[in-house]
C-alpha cells in the first residue's frame, strides 16, 4: 500500500527545467513535490554542459602552449595529465552539485523524492512507496544519449556523455560518430588534450548552423589535427577494447582505440507509462501546445523531453512559462524565434533567430544581410583573434536573426538575443557607445552598416548637407 501525498505542483525530473519550476513555485507559494530518479541537476550539471565546458577549458589551456609564437612566447609541448583534467571536470561538478541538492531544494520547501515516477492516473504518479495527486505535473524528464542500432555497436565498447566524462587514462585514438554540437566540441578538447580524433559525420558536420560559419569552425578544427569525415554515415561497428573498427556507407574503415557515439539524443519517456494519463507522445519527444500542456490540460513537458530545442536555457525558459500558467492561470505561448545557442568549439559559433538562409526564405527580398567581420576589429587583432564575422539579418529595420563565429561569440550574441526578444530596431543597438577597444565592438560596427548605404552612398544625404552648409 503505497503512502499518499497531496501537492500543488509535482514535477518529474531534477534537471534545469524541474529545478527551475520547483525552486520558483515553492517560493511563490505552492506545495512542491519533486522525482528525481538519477542525479540531482540532470544531465547539464552531470553528463553535459558543465563537464563538456570544463574539459574544453583544460583543452584551451594546453593549446595555448603550442600559439604563443606570434605574442614572442615560444611554443612549448604541454605535459597533459588527461586523468588530472577529468579530476577538474569533476571537482567542478562538485562545487556547482550543492545549488541542485536535495538538501537545498528541501531548505526551500520543496518534498524530494529520490524515486522514478510513473503515471498510474490522469493527475496521480507513483513513486517508490509514494503515491501523488497532484493539482498540476510538470514533466521535466530530460532526453538520454540515441544509441541507434548499427551492427556490431551493441557488442563493441563505447562511450556516450553519459559515461566519457568518467574515463580517466587518455584515448590513443578517439572515433567520434556524429559531428554535432556534442561531437565537434568533444573532438577539439580531445585533439588539444593530445588524442588522435576522427570524426566520422553522416551527412554535414555543425549542420544545424549557418554553412558559412561552420565551415570557418570546421577548417580551424581540422588544422588542430581533428580528421573530420563528412558524408559517413556509421554502417557497422567491430573489434574489442582499445581496438574498435566503424565502416561507413562507401565502405571505408577508420580504427581508433575509443570511441564516442554522439548522434543525437531520444526522450526519457519510456517509463512514464503517460497512456494511464492520457498524454500523447512521438518518438521525439512529448505532443504540447504552445502553452506547453500535453493532451492531459492539467499537465505539462518542458525541456529536453518536449522535443524542441535542446538547450539548458530553453528547459529555463520553458520553467518561468509554466510557473506563469500553473501558479496564476495566465495564458502563455512558448516561441522559439528569441532563443540563442552557442556551440562551444575554438572559435565560438553562435546563433539567435534566423539564419541567413531562413531569413531569405522567409522574407524574400526584404531581408538586408549586415556583415562585420573580425579582422576589422582593433581588440581582435590585439589578440591575434581574426578570424570571425558576424551576420545580423534585418527586415524593415528590426533584426530577425544573427550568427557570429569567432572569439567569444557565445557573449556578443547576447545583445542580440536582447534586441530579437524585445523587438528592438537594429537603432537599439547602433545607438549604444561601446566601449573600446573591445569585440562588443563588433556588435554596433555590424548595426552601422545598416546605415552606410543610408548615409554614405545616398544623394540625398549629399544633397542636404552642402544645402545646410551654405547656411
Ligand atoms: C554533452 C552535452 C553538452 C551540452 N552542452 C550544452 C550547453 O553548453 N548549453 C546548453 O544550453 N545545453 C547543453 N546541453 C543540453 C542540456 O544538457 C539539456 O538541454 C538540458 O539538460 C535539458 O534539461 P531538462 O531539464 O530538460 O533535462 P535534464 O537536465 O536531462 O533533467 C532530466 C532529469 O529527469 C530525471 N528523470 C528522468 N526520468 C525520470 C522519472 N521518470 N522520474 C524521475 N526522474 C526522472 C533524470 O534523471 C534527469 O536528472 C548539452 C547536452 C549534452 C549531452
Ligand atoms: N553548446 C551547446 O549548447 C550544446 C552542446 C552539446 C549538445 N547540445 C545539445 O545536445 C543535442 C544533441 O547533440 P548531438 O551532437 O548528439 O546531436 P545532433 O543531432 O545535433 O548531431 C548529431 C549528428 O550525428 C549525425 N549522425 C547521425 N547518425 C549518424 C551515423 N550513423 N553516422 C554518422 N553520423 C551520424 C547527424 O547527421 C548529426 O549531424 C544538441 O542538439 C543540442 O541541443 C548543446
Amino acid at each position: 500500500m503505497s503512502d499518499l501525498i497531496r501537492t500543488d505542483l509535482l514535477v518529474i525530473g531534477g534537471g534545469s527545467g524541474g529545478l527551475s519550476v520547483a525552486a520558483g513555485a515553492v517560493q511563490m507559494g505552492a506545495s512542491v513535490v519533486l522525482l528525481e530518479a538519477g542525479r540531482m541537476g540532470g544531465d547539464c550539471l552531470n553528463y553535459g554542459c558543465v563537464p563538456s565546458k570544463a574539459l574544453i577549458a583544460s583543452g584551451k589551456h594546453a593549446h595555448a602552449f603550442g600559439t604563443g609564437g606570434p605574442f614572442g612566447i615560444a611554443p612549448a609541448e604541454p605535459q597533459v595529465d588527461y586523468a588530472a583534467a577529468k579530476s577538474h571536470v569533476q571537482d567542478v561538478i562538485a562545487g556547482i552539485a550543492p545549488h541542485d541538492s536535495v538538501e537545498r531544494f528541501e531548505e526551500l520547501g520543496v518534498k524530494v523524492i529520490t524515486e522514478f515516477g510513473r503515471f498510474t492516473g490522469p493527475n496521480s504518479v507513483e513513486a517508490g512507496d509514494k503515491l501523488i495527486e497532484a493539482r498540476r505535473i510538470v514533466i521535466a524528464t530530460g532526453s538520454s544519449p540515441l544509441v541507434p542500432p548499427i551492427p556490431g555497436l551493441a557488442e563493441v565498447p563505447h562511450h556516450t556523455n553519459e559515461t566519457i566524462f568518467d574515463l580517466t587514462e587518455r584515448p590513443e585514438h578517439l572515433i567520434i560518430i556524429g559531428g554535432g554540437p556534442i561531437g565537434m566540441e568533444l573532438a577539439q578538447a580531445h585533439v588539444r588534450l593530445g588524442s588522435r580524433v576522427t570524426v566520422l559525420e553522416g551527412a554535414k558536420a555543425l549542420g544545424k548552423d549557418d554553412p558559412e560559419l561552420a565551415a570557418i569552425v570546421l577548417e580551424t578544427v581540422r588544422g588542430e589535427g581533428v580528421e573530420i569525415v563528412e558524408g559517413a554515415s556509421a554502417t557497422q561497428v567491430s573489434g574489442g577494447e582499445g581496438d574498435i573498427a566503424v565502416t561507413v556507407n562507401d565502405g571505408s574503415v577508420y580504427r581508433g582505440s575509443h570511441l564516442l557515439v554522439a548522434v543525437g539524443r531520444k526522450p526519457n519517456i519510456g517509463q512514464l507509462d503517460l497512456a494511464k494519463a492520457g498524454i500523447e507522445y512521438t518518438s521525439r519527444g512529448i505532443t504540447v501546445d504552445k502553452g506547453l500542456r500535453t493532451s492531459n490540460r492539467s499537465v505539462y513537458a518542458i525541456g529536453d523531453v518536449a522535443g524542441g530545442m535542446q538547450f539548458t536555457h530553453v528547459a529555463n525558459y520553458h520553467a518561468g512559462l509554466v510557473i506563469r500558467s500553473a501558479l496564476f492561470g495566465l495564458p502563455v505561448k512558448a516561441s522559439t524565434a528569441h532563443i540563442p545557442w552557442v556551440t562551444f568549439t575554438d572559435p565560438e559559433m553562435a546563433q539567435v533567430g534566423l539564419t541567413e538562409a531562413q531569413a531569405r526564405e522567409a522574407h524574400g527580398d526584404r531581408l538586408e544581410v549586415l556583415r562585420f567581420d573580425y579582422g576589422e576589429s582593433d581588440r581582435a587583432r590585439t589578440e591575434r583573434a581574426t578570424t570571425g564575422l558576424i551576420k545580423v539579418m534585418v527586415v524593415k529595420g528590426r533584426p530577425v536573426g544573427a550568427s557570429i563565429v569567432g572569439r567569444q561569440a557565445g557573449e556578443l550574441i547576447g545583445i542580440w538575443a536582447l534586441t530579437i526578444a524585445n523587438r528592438l530596431k537594429i537603432s537599439a543597438v547602433a545607438n549604444m557607445v561601446a566601449p573600446y577597444p573591445t569585440l562588443g565592438e563588433i556588435n554596433k560596427r555590424a548595426a552601422g552598416q545598416y546605415y552606410v548605404p543610408r548615409l554614405f552612398e545616398s544623394d540625398l544625404v549629399k544633397k542636404i548637407v552642402r544645402l545646410v552648409q551654405r547656411f
